[in-house]
């Protein structure tokens, strides 16, 4: 059984629908990429799996069960532009947030939590920066930051949303081989990207998504130009086709 299911999701936004019927499994041990045009609707399918948005149809399983937001395991990393950098407040409660779900508003952080957190600072390699105040830190380091936030639920499900934006190479290699690590320790990685080329290169998976999901399947069976070419609205002469080697 996949531990995330997406079932007949349908999202309308601003009286338009934006996502239609979408299924989609995930299982644990998979990087997932999910992949599509500006607007095909990757964040807003992100956020109605976390319960973010109200679904109008469908549903979300995680384990077999009805999603529970804040509840079940399943950590976020949102873009980095969504957090809120000029907060005063340090690297290691920064990530302690990331537990708020688990801690409520009157329980304060314990030993287990305190763990939780160092273990996941370290995971990110952001060990000697944990006092650091995240106002202070690069776009790198920030991004860190919030997969470290996400880890610190210690989540079997985790929800990337455009990861690599404005990262320079070496920072995105290293961000790819966390995240093929953390899959195959046994959880469910879900990532939006831009970068196609790096995505057929790593993920287990690719899921094109335009409002619909249009292919879900291994890379080496995404050989064929025709669902990139409906995905991305292109004909058979894009450039696109070219560079992702699918003609
Ligand atoms: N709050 C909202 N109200 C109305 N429409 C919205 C809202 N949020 C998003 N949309 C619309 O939903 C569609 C999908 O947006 P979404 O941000 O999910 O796409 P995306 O695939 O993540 O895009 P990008 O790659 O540009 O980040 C877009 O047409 C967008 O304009």
């Amino acid at each position: 059984m996949s531990v995330l299911e997406v079932r007949g999701v349908t999202v309308g936004l601003g009286g338009r629908t934006v996502l239609r019927d979408i299924d989609l499994a995930v299982d644990l041990g998979e990087l997932t990429g999910l992949i599509g045009p500006n607007g095909a609707g990757k964040t807003t399918l992100l956020r109605s799996i976390l319960g973010l948005v109200r679904v109008a149809a469908g549903q979300v399983l995680v384990d077999g069960r009805p999603i529970r937001p804040r509840r079940s395991p399943v950590g976020y990393v949102p873009q980095r532009h969504e957090f809120a950098w000029d907060f005063p407040i340090s690297v290691e409660n920064a990530v302690m947030t990331g537990r708020s779900g688990l801690l409520g508003l009157f329980r304060r952080p314990g030993v287990a939590d305190w763990r939780a957190v160092g273990e996941s600072i370290e995971r990110v390699g952001m060990g000697e920066l944990a006092r650091r105040p995240v106002g202070e830190l690069s776009g790198g380091q920030r991004q860190r930051v919030l997969v470290a936030r996400a880890l610190a639920l210690q989540p079997r499900v985790l929800l990337l949303d455009e990861p690599f934006t404005g990262l320079d190479l070496p920072t995105q290699e290293l961000l790819t081989g966390l995240f093929l690590e953390l899959a195959r320790e046994g959880r469910a990685v879900l990532m939006t990207t831009h970068d196609l080329v790096g995505a057929l290169d790593t993920c287990t998976r690719i899921a094109l998504l335009n409002r619909t999901i249009v292919a879900d399947a291994p890379p080496s069976e995404l050989l064929d130009p025709e669902p990139w070419m409906r995905a991305f609205g292109v004909s058979e002469t894009s450039p696109l086709l070219k560079i992702l080697k699918v003609m």
